[in-house]
């Protein structure tokens, strides 16, 4: 696919592509988010210059190895940032509510009314643990009415009507009795649909879920994706969906965010990212887990090295140092520009640059007859 003009958004793209379908503009936008923590041994660049968009009714999932830069991404959206982490540059456009022009997160107070507001309301975020989330000071029933009426005008009668409804509809039995439980209480499936209640009871036109099934079983993780899903078409929120688990991505991404050390090295549509990836990272991400049909015997490829502290970042792209695709004297001295191929399809790496890449080495440059396979869920 020929280059495009750089555009960090991709809805400009369409426009540029001039096939007359301009896209409304994304609910969220992030452009150039850089996230630091001054701790005393130097800055920490946990994010450093992520560009990404979320737009109504899409699930965007973002993956990369542990310690890329996903948790800090979504904590920067919602002012969630723990101390001495701050956002030191770029902008979080938001659409969402009944606004008429966005506003820009990054530039709001973490503590102030406004975020607050839309911190549970607008947007809501499900964590990993749901057990360190909810308050074992608390019955389930009272963190529920606490969000219920932060945000919605509702008397503490129809708060509790409505929070008994909330723990009904994602499934949890005898929502009477569970209102008036504590979370020590509950198993951690249990625990995930309450922390899940709680972020939808106020109708958020984004959920981020940051690995919300990382900890459950197997099965527990299926049903919670399959609520989430449900949820999402009956109320047509959009879903930003952190995750190590290619299989899940696979399942329900609409796009795929890749982030490697701080940036976003590629970004498109689930099904180009799968079976087209551009970035070498992301093809050694699809090489390190099972396809769909693979056979036994078949030895899965492990990514070389492991990610460096963020303070240890390489020169150049930060990947190089663990690319099989590395040039010499190209990838060690230059930071790859990002590269657009169509509307939300975007890849950092010089192989697609003219003029420093490569042309034989583009890892996309493959037999069709060889398409990759869709990973296996779990
Ligand atoms: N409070 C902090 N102080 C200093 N560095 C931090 C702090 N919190 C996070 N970091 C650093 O920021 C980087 C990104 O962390 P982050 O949690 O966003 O990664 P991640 O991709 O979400 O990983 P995982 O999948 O393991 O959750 C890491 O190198 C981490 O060490």
């Amino acid at each position: 696919m020929p280059e495009m003009s750089k555009n960090p958004t991709g809805v400009a793209a369409a426009e540029a592509a001039g096939d007359g379908s301009a896209a409304p503009p994304p609910l969220l936008e992030i452009s150039g988010l850089r996230t630091h923590f001054t701790t005393r041994e130097g800055v920490v660049k946990a994010v450093d210059g992520v560009d990404l968009a979320v737009g109504e009714r899409r699930t965007v999932c973002v993956v990369g190895e542990s310690g890329c830069g996903k948790s800090v991404t979504a904590r920067s959206i919602l002012g969630l940032v723990d101390r001495p982490g701050e956002i030191t540059g770029g902008s979080i456009l938001w659409r969402g509510g009944d606004r008429t022009s966005p506003v820009d997160l990054a530039k709001l107070d973490p503590h102030g009314e406004e975020l607050r507001r839309i911190r549970g309301g607008e947007i809501s975020m499900v964590f990993q643990e749901p057990m360190a989330s909810l308050s074992p000071m608390y019955t389930i029933g009272d963190q529920l009415t606490e969000t219920i009426r932060l945000h919605l005008p509702m008397t503490k009668a129809e708060a509790k009507d409505h929070a008994i409804a909330m723990l009904r509809k994602v499934g949890i039995p005898k929502p009477e009795q569970r209102f008036n439980a504590y979370s020590f209480q509950l198993s951690g499936g249990m625990c995930q649909r309450a922390m899940i209640a709680i972020a939808l009871a106020c109708g958020p036109g984004l959920l981020i879920a940051d690995e919300p099934t990382t900890a459950l079983d197997v099965t527990i993780q299926a049903r919670i994706l399959d609520l989430i899903a449900s949820l999402q078409e009956s109320s047509g929120m959009s879903v930003m969906f952190i995750t190590h688990d290619l299989g899940v991505v696979a399942e329900i991404a609409d796009e795929v965010v890749v982030m490697y050390l701080g940036t976003v090295v590629e970004r498109g549509p689930v099904d180009e990212i799968f079976h087209d990836p551009k970035h070498p990272y992301t093809q050694a991400l699809l090489d390190s887990v099972p396809a769909m049909g693979q056979g036994r015997g078949q030895r899965l490829r492990q990514i070389r090295g492991r990610v460096p502290h963020p303070s240890e970042r390489a020169e150049g792209c930060p990947f190089h140092p663990r690319c099989d695709s590395a040039i010499a004297g190209v990838c060690d001295t230059t930071e790859p520009p990002e590269t657009v191929f169509g509307p939300d399809r975007t890849a950092r790496c010089v192989l697609y640059t003219p003029g420093l890449g490569t042309p034989g080495n583009v890892p996309g440059d493959t037999d069709p007859a060889e398409e990759r396979e869709v990973p296996a869920n779990g």
